[in-house]
């Protein structure tokens, strides 16, 4: 089994959590415009209230921000939120699109006093411009190097004060001179089905699309706790509720939508199932490892380890052990098997595995 086969290659899969396709268009229209309606990360929000708040009372820029978590998680919209409660103008940009300093210093001079920079991936910037940003961020002033060579010669240039809002799904990987600049740093969580159902119904609310409470919980169920992937269910939701039925998400709808886009109830897709499946059905569990499970599911040890097992791990349906790869009790129970020593005299399947209850299709039928 290829996955590149599909039309939907692995890095555009319906729960894949970073940006595509028509996403971008549809995000801007869903984004929560405030800190009021920005659901969840409760935290994050009551901090971040504090800080501008009183950068506000003082009639100063905002400490620069540090926005840590996982893709999909809403810290581009908070950036946003940050620009619209301070009123001041945002600058977009990322860190690969920095690659000299040069680019950084064109940025940084040309930004209005109060202006929000949000800098999206900025562990991925280059040095030379990251050792730039030190001084921007701490004195607000950059040294332009002009000519080459040894007679080039540096010239300060003032900058206006700005806020930097950066944005990171790796904060390990900041350097501590970058990370010891930000004067508030939030760390995003997963959200909980209670907080992407409200998101869902919300976003809902925004396209005019009739949802009942049960319908929105069985679209946040399968979301994997992130705000992105709950907005693209809805959409492919709304799109069968239209075709399909009467254009109401109920809870069978949304089932029976997301069935047909192989989307299961905790919200693992085609790739997660097959590995789940071959882990338990072929080699009875684990421990195995990571090569053999890839060549097992036709797919490269990278897809396995980097697509597939992060959301696998995190839902605690596989472990990685120093042995290999070993399903829980969980994912037994998950695909409705049997693990081989409770599955008595006599069981059969792959690896010792009974099947019992509802699996979600065969390894190879799918
Ligand atoms: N707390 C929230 N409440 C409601 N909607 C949210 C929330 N967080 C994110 N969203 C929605 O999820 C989508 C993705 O959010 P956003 O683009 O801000 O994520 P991100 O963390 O910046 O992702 P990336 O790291 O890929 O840039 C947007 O449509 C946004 O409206």
């Amino acid at each position: 089994m290829n996955w590149d086969d599909d039309s939907s290659p692995v890095e555009e899969r319906i729960v894949g959590a970073a940006a595509e396709g028509d996403d971008q268009a549809v995000e801007a229209a869903l984004r929560p415009k405030d800190l009021g309606e920005f659901i969840g990360q409760e935290k994050v929000r009551q901090q971040l209230d504090l800080v501008l708040k009183a950068a506000r009372q003082r009639g100063a820029t905002a400490d620069h921000v540090l926005l840590s978590g996982a893709p999909g998680l809403g810290k581009t919209t908070l950036s946003m939120i940050i620009a619209a409660e301070m009123n001041a103008p945002i600058r977009i940009t990322s860190g690969p699109a920095i690659q000299h300093a040069g680019d950084l210093a064109a940025i940084l001079s040309s930004l209005q006093e109060g202006e929000i920079l949000f800098l999206d991936e900025i562990h991925r910037m280059s040095r030379p411009a990251e050792e730039m940003l030190y001084m921007a961020m701490e004195d607000f002033r950059v040294d332009v190097i002009v000519g080459k060579g040894p007679g080039a010669t540096a010239i300060p240039l003032d900058l206006p004060p700005f806020t930097l809002v950066g944005a990171t799904t790796r904060a390990g990987l900041l350097p501590p001179p970058l990370r010891d600049r930000f004067g508030f740093t939030a760390h995003m969580e997963f959200y909980e089905p209670h907080e992407l159902e409200r998101v869902v119904r919300r976003s809902a609310g925004l396209l005019d699309v009739e949802i009942d409470t049960d319908g929105a919980a069985e679209i946040a169920g399968r979301s994997r706790g992130t705000p992105r992937i709950a907005n693209r269910l809805l959409r492919r939701v709304r799109d069968y509720a239209q075709v399909e039925a009467d254009g109401v998400i109920t809870r069978e709808v949304a089932a029976a939508a997301l069935g047909v886009y192989e989307v299961d109830s905790r919200g693992l897709d085609r790739l997660d199932r097959a590995v789940l499946e071959a882990l338990l059905k072929l080699f009875g569990g684990g421990p195995v490892g990571l090569s053999t499970l890839a060549v097992a599911v036709g797919e490269e040890r990278e897809t396995v380890e980097e697509v597939a097992e992060p959301f696998l791990v995190r839902e605690g349906l596989l472990a990685r052990t120093p042995r290999g790869r070993v399903a829980t009790p969980a994912a037994w129970a998950h695909l409705g098997l049997v693990p081989p020593q409770a599955a008595g005299p006599g069981a059969a399947g792959g690896g010792g595995a009974a099947r019992g209850g509802s699996g979600q299709g065969g390894l190879f039928g799918m």
